[in-house]
């Protein structure tokens, strides 16, 4: 057991992207951008770069658990953020972590394909994905793609979002931010929407056009965990997520050959020249 720490601190669950723009790379760069303790449990290690993803390599299921467990009996976290789990030995595995330590502020960001089309969770595991980790999320955020294989709906307009936010809901997710990254519309400008069982709430910022979004979606849900481990309800979690995915995505690096990283610490930046 630990004392009560003076420090928020948060545990990603994810995949290793060697690239650096993605997975428990991505979540350790902004739970320390936001002044957050972070910690790392491993699923996969991939070979990955702005070209696409050159190779996955699963830990064990046994590898996986330990590292959890490793946080779990000693550092303790106050949110716990899951994203690349690759199988459905590991997303049991996992489930029945977040259950033994009584985390309660779980961010599920169901992974399932990477945006050069990369299969980053086998297809039988979407059912193990939905049965045994939706029950466990204080929030889940799929992108359009995602919550149409995980509904089984296509989703066009914001009605069939709506619709589709509330099927994840069913599932026993107590809030979903469906995100609109890939909005078939065009429109101008991109709306994440939430729903907390009962009312719909729109963030909406001006849609950017550039390649470089690898990793967006890592980025805006470590963002929405630290967030939540520091304290703040889901709205204002995800009023500050949306502020920092959008410098991230604005301040670009310009790196690599193709879908580039954001850039990490232009939130901190813009905050410093305030
Ligand atoms: N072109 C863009 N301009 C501004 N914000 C974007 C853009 N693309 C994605 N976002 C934001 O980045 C986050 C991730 O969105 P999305 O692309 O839907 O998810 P994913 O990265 O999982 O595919 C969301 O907050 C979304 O609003
Ligand atoms: C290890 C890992 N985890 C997640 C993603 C998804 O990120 P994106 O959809 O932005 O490519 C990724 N490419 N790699």
């Amino acid at each position: 057991m630990t004392n009560q720490p003076k420090v928020a601190r948060a545990l990603t669950i994810a995949g290793s992207d060697s690239g650096g723009g993605a997975g428990i790379q991505a979540d350790l760069k902004t739970f320390q951008e936001l002044r957050v303790f972070g910690m790392s449990a491993i699923t996969a290690v991939t070979a990955q770069n702005t070209l696409g993803v050159q190779g996955i390599y699963p830990l064990t299921v046994e590898a996986v658990g330990r590292q959890i467990d490793a946080i779990g009996e000693d550092l303790g976290a106050d949110a716990v953020k899951t994203g690349m789990l690759f199988s459905s030995e590991i997303i049991v595995c996992v489930a029945e972590k977040l259950r033994r330590y009584r985390w309660q502020k779980v961010v599920v960001d169901p992974v399932m394909i990477a945006k050069g089309g990369a299969v980053l969770l086998l297809e039988e595991s979407i059912r193990a994905l939905k049965e045994s980790l939706l029950p466990l999320a204080w929030v889940v955020t799929p992108n359009i793609p995602e919550a149409e294989l995980l509904t089984g709906m296509k989703i066009l307009g914001m009605e069939d979002r709506k619709e589709a936010a509330r099927k994840l809901a069913a599932y026993g997710a107590k809030h979903v931010v469906m995100k609109g990254g890939h909005d078939p519309s065009g429109a101008s400008v991109v709306v994440d929407l939430l729903f907390d069982g009962r009312d719909f709430y729109e963030f909406s910022s001006e849609r950017r056009e550039t390649r470089h979004t690898h990793g967006t979606g890592c980025t805006f849900a470590a963002a929405i965990t630290a967030e939540l481990a520091r304290g703040r309800d889901i709205r204002e979690a995800l009023a500050a997520a949306k502020s920092f995915i959008q410098a991230a995505i604005e301040d670009s690096l310009e790196l690599g050959h193709g879908h580039g990283p954001t850039n990490h610490w232009a939130y901190r930046d813009r905050a410093a020249k305030q």
